[in-house]
């Protein structure tokens, strides 16, 4: 198996994490180590991780990493110098290109999975790209209709409904059609990529108290409810729409396989509180395995060496476990 790993904006955190990762990464698939979950694999499995980026900027921020076995760079040339905290305009071409060399290896078949390392969304639209997020460009690039980003860590799942959105525009994107594309892709990949046999999905509302009745909203009346009861009615296990704030209780979300959130900050707060820095962030849906950090660039930490490498540790097991569940039921 072989992972690709694209190593993000080259101002943040993100190479000197790669190059950490690499490392822990080659005790790893030596049996020497665990993930940060305590998942193992056996000594001698064939995994591979082949880090895309610049390997001089990479060896500047992480130390020096030839040598070690079942490591590879895919040399990716960074267009401008890039100091440890400060975005450069121009190196957002090269970001973009990491990602599509990413795309390149797992559309000819010589990559399992995409992990990536964070980017600086802001910089890249400045630079005249237009970029919503990693999770909107792969699915574009994959040319399929519809993805869902769900985060995993601290026990829980949590799946949106909409990605990366400005709030005002949210409650008009929240149709029946789209509610239905996104549970069927969530519930497909539960059963799939998890080896859930049924899983039970939990739904929030878009409203405070799931609209209290039609008083404080009418969408859970008038879309949500009837997009899950349709649903239902195909034998998906879907629960709610329940009041956001009382759902995420540790003993009322403790049955549930998933939540599906409506928004961006309606589930994500919750998830990092619980488990930042060694959540995992999964695109569903997608042709192939694509998982990356909990975490932004982090420019205030980028050279420093403090960045916490737990939530790329984790973002690779879970690849690796997804492409082939059998290796984390030996763990
Ligand atoms: N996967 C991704 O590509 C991804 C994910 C989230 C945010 N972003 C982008 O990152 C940029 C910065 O976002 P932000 O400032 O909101 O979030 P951030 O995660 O970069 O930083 C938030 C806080 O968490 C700390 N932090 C982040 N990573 C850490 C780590 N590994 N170890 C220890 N502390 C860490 C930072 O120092 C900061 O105090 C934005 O452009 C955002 O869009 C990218
Ligand atoms: N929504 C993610 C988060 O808050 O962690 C993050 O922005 C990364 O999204 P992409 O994987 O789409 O870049």
């Amino acid at each position: 198996m072989r992972l690709v790993l694209t190593t993000g904006e080259p101002a943040g955190v993100g190479p000197e994490l790669a190059v950490a990762a690499a490392r822990w990464f080659a005790d790893w698939r030596a049996g020497r180590v665990a993930a940060p979950d305590g998942m193992r694999v056996p000594a001698g499995t064939d995994l591979r991780l082949s880090l895309i980026g610049d390997a001089e900027l990479l060896r500047s921020r992480g130390g020096e990493f030839a040598g070690l076995a079942g490591v590879d760079v895919e040399p990716v040339s960074l267009r401008m110098p890039a100091p440890a905290g400060q975005l450069v305009l121009a190196n957002s071409d090269y970001v973009i290109e990491t990602l599509d060399r990413a795309i390149a290896l797992v559309d000819a078949g010589a990559a399992d999975a995409i992990v990536t390392a964070p980017v600086h969304k802001g910089i890249i639209n400045q630079a005249g790209l237009s970029f919503s997020g990693h999770t909107e460009y792969l699915q574009e690039r994959a040319g399929v209709p519809r993805v869902v980003m769900m985060l995993v860590g601290g026990g829980l799942r949590v799946a949106l409904v909409t990605t990366h959105l400005p709030l005002r525009a949210v409650p008009d994107a929240i149709t029946g059609p789209l509610l239905a594309e996104i549970i069927h892709i969530l519930d497909a990949d539960l059963r799939k990529r998890f080896g859930i046999a049924r899983p039970s999905i939990a739904v929030c509302g878009l409203n405070p108290h799931a609209g209290e009745g039609g008083y404080l909203g009418r969408e859970e009346i008038e879309v949500i409810e009837p997009a899950l009861a349709a649903l239902r009615a195909e034998g998906i296990a879907l629960h709610g729409p329940f009041p956001a704030d009382t759902l995420f209780v540790p003993s009322i979300v403790a049955p549930y396989d998933a939540v599906l959130a409506m928004y961006h900050d309606q589930g994500l707060p919750v998830l990092k509180h619980a488990s930042f820095g060694l959540g995992v962030n999964i695109t569903l849906g997608l042709p192939y395995v694509r998982t990356s950090v909990d975490h932004g660039t982090a420019l205030d930490l980028a050279g420093t060496g403090r960045a916490d490498v737990g939530s790329l540790l984790q973002a690779i097991s879970t690849a690796v476990a997804m492409v082939d569940p059998s290796l984390s039921s030996q763990s």
